[in-house]
């Protein structure tokens, strides 16, 4: 009980700060709109132990209020002529007359929930790895700043195309991404109809479960597959090179992939290459040693820890 009533507390407070923050913030350029969705996306990251149903149930009721609050106020600002976001492209669904159609409001705010904590949770811990790596490999990282002084210099503000004049930063980011492995499985998925994968018979309404770990970490994929190695995505010359066996999004060319891998890679090279621009991160003082053992949960996280951000 004592740990839920401080979580419930730091809960709540934090969301009366962010709200306080955001009429603060209002009248200086912070950006409009719902302010406690990315909190509610990292909610996972916060270290907090929700083990209990009741617990993880008031947190999901609390997320659809808020969706449902922001969903009223779609429906009575929508302009039916000029949609503006995903929102209104789903009502529209729900007003076509369809008897297949499974578009309702129910559905709608759960994929608003599926898209906040896919969106947050997966790139945040990718970055949480990113940083851990850099202080652990402090000559990739000096050699990804070399790269970025050279070639777009100190005052940049990157843009995703700039990973083309940068093929060693992109290189270690996706090394880092194929490293940290951080879902060793993909979603589950059902076959429709009986099918033939690889010679082994797959019959119809079976669960699918593809392992991601095995390909991201195959030994007849990768030189060195148990080695944080940016060489992976470079060739002899330094350019950078994709790989077959790069599939952190997804196994194969499905009809199911990550709806939001481009997303992820822009906001991947941009907020790294942006924070290693500015930033030289290095152990704090005293500390020798750095666990890289995740831990285990929805996706596998790096186990907290501490460095220094120095401005460069
Ligand atoms: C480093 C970042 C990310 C990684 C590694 C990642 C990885 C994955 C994987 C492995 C799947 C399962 C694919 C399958 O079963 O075939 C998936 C599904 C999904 N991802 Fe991502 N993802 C990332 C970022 C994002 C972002 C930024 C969004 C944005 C909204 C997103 C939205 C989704 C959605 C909606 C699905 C389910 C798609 C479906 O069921 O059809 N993901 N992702």
């Amino acid at each position: 009980w004592d740990g839920e009533v401080k979580t419930l507390v730091f809960f709540v407070v934090s969301l009366l700060l962010i709200q306080f923050l955001k009429f603060q913030w209002m009248r200086r350029g912070f950006p409009p709109g719902p302010t406690p969705y990315p909190f509610f996306g990292n909610l996972l990251q916060m270290n907090f132990k929700i083990h209990h149903e009741h617990l993880k149930k008031s947190c999901t009721d609390f997320m659809n209020a808020l969706l449902a609050k922001e969903l009223e106020s779609h429906k009575r600002k929508r302009k039916l002529v000029e949609n503006r976001d995903f929102i209104d492209y789903y009502l529209d669904e729900i007003d076509k007359v369809n008897a297949n159609a499974t578009y309702d409001e129910v559905n709608l705010i759960q994929t608003l929930c599926d898209l906040f904590i896919a969106g947050t949770e997966t790139t945040s811990t990718t970055l949480l790895w990113a940083l851990l790596y850099m202080v652990i490999y402090p000559d990739i990282q000096e050699k990804v700043q070399k790269e970025l002084d050279a070639v777009v210099g100190c005052s940049h503000v990157f843009c995703y195309e700039d990973r083309k004049k940068l093929p060693y930063t992109n290189a270690v980011i996706h090394e880092i991404q194929r490293y940290s492995n951080i879902l060793l499985i993909a979603l589950p998925r059902l076959s429709v109809k009986d099918t033939e994968l690889l010679g082994y018979h797959i019959p119809k309404n079976t669960i699918v479960l593809a392992n991601i770990d095995s390909v991201l970490a195959d030994p007849g994929k990768w030189e060195t597959p148990d080695q944080f190695n940016p060489g992976h995505f470079l060739d002899q010359d330094g350019n950078f090179v994709n790989r077959e066996a790069f599939l952190p999004f997804a196994i194969g060319k499905w009809h199911r992939v990550c709806m939001g891998e481009l997303l992820a890679r822009v906001e991947l090279f941009i907020i790294f290459s942006t924070l290693l621009q500015a930033f030289t991160f290095t152990l704090p003082e005293g500390v020798k040693e750095v666990n890289t053992k995740f831990v285990f949960g929805s996706t596998m996280k790096p186990l907290p820890y501490q460095l220094c951000a120095i401005p460069r």
